[in-house]
């Protein structure tokens, strides 16, 4: 998810080229990159051979470790679940203000529950059930790449403290594009989550991914597939063997544009214990993370990129029974 405020990192490595299956070519002035397209049908085929699954978990985890972006083909979900969320949000976007403003952040703590008359991004469970079946594919996926067996995360996640958002980037003028402090796109960010499942309209040249030697790498949409990347809460449950990249939004010219992230994360009271598995590699780059409660986490991040936020409850009644999140979405649901 994003912060509010730009955080970025030093002191990447760079990305590396090379990897199996179809890729992405993408060129900047100062270096070329990859993101990979993988083929994510071995966990969606209930038949598939082990030998296939681990191969995908290779090329997943391979992307992982060296971008932190990856796009997913054959990836389970019905396109016109992905295309109807798009439409979705337009038609919410193009309700009077007024209407929009009554489920504002701004306007409230949690999120109304669906209730008459409520406009169409909140009927959104079938979406929701969606990319909770992807994400949990993609977790078994990193399972097996880490060595583990296949439902290593299972337990993590039957309560997901997923969250939705839509987002509609206004259209700018040339001038506007180019001066990024018109704060009309999105600052440099890592989400401070797990796994961000990206569904974007089909504007180019707006989302891009910074690479380790600083340059700004355009990640367009690729028909038929879903781009996914790593956030802060898995980089570090990978003793940060995972990259959480950063990234940012420019605004385009002319055009509207709209983007559909769904943050894939954990139950809220999952005690994240850094992976024992990358536990060299921590060692090898001087750096071994400490467990902590996602819940903890969450907060943290959340009450820094916030400001307009209150002073948040503690982690442990925040894991109590009754939750409430700023996004618009919480948890214990599915
Ligand atoms: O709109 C996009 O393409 C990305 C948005 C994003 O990075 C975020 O919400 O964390
Ligand atoms: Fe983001």
């Amino acid at each position: 998810m994003p912060g509010i405020s730009a955080k970025s990192r030093a002191g990447w490595r760079s990305w590396q080229l090379g990897i199996k299956g179809t890729v992405c070519r993408l060129s900047s002035s100062s270096s070329t990159t990859t993101i990979p397209v993988i083929d994510l049908s071995p966990f969606v085929d209930p038949h598939a051979s082990e030998s296939s699954k681990t191969q995908c978990a290779e090329a997943v985890h391979h992307a992982a470790v060296n971008v932190g972006f990856l796009y997913v083909k054959n990836h389970g979900v019905d396109p016109s679940i992905m295309d109807g969320a798009l439409a979705h949000a337009r038609a919410f976007f193009s309700l009077p203000q007024v209407v929009k403003e009554e489920i504002s952040i701004l306007n409230q703590y949690q999120a109304p529950s669906n209730k008459e008359g409520t406009t169409p991004p909140l009927s959104c469970r079938g979406y929701q059930k969606a990319m909770c079946g992807l994400g949990n594919r993609l977790m078994r996926a990193f399972s097996l790449g880490f060595g583990l067996p296949e439902n290593y995360f299972a337990p993590f996640y039957h309560r997901s403290f997923w969250c939705l958002r839509l987002i509609r980037y206004p259209p700018v003028s040339p001038q506007e594009r180019e001066s990024l402090s018109s704060g009309l796109g999105c600052g440099e960010h890592s989400d401070y989550g797990c796994l961000t499942l990206l569904n974007m309209d089909e504007s180019t040249q707006a989302l891009q991914a910074r690479n380790t030697q600083g340059a700004w790498i355009f990640a367009d949409p690729i028909p038929g597939t879903l781009l996914v990347n790593i956030g802060d809460m898995l980089s570090r449950w990978s003793n940060g063997k995972f990259k959480s990249t950063p990234h940012r939004v420019l605004p385009a010219v002319g055009k509207a544009r709209i983007s559909i992230p769904f943050f894939f994360e954990p139950n809220l009271d999952t005690l994240v214990v850094p992976l024992p598995e990358c536990e060299n590699y921590a060692r090898a780059h001087g750096k071994i993370y400490s467990s902590v409660l996602f819940a903890d986490h969450l907060r943290s991040k959340v009450t820094n990129n916030f400001s307009f936020l209150e002073p948040s409850p503690t982690a442990t009644s925040l894991t109590g029974s009754k939750v409430h999140t700023v996004d618009g979405k919480g948890s214990e649901r599915h």
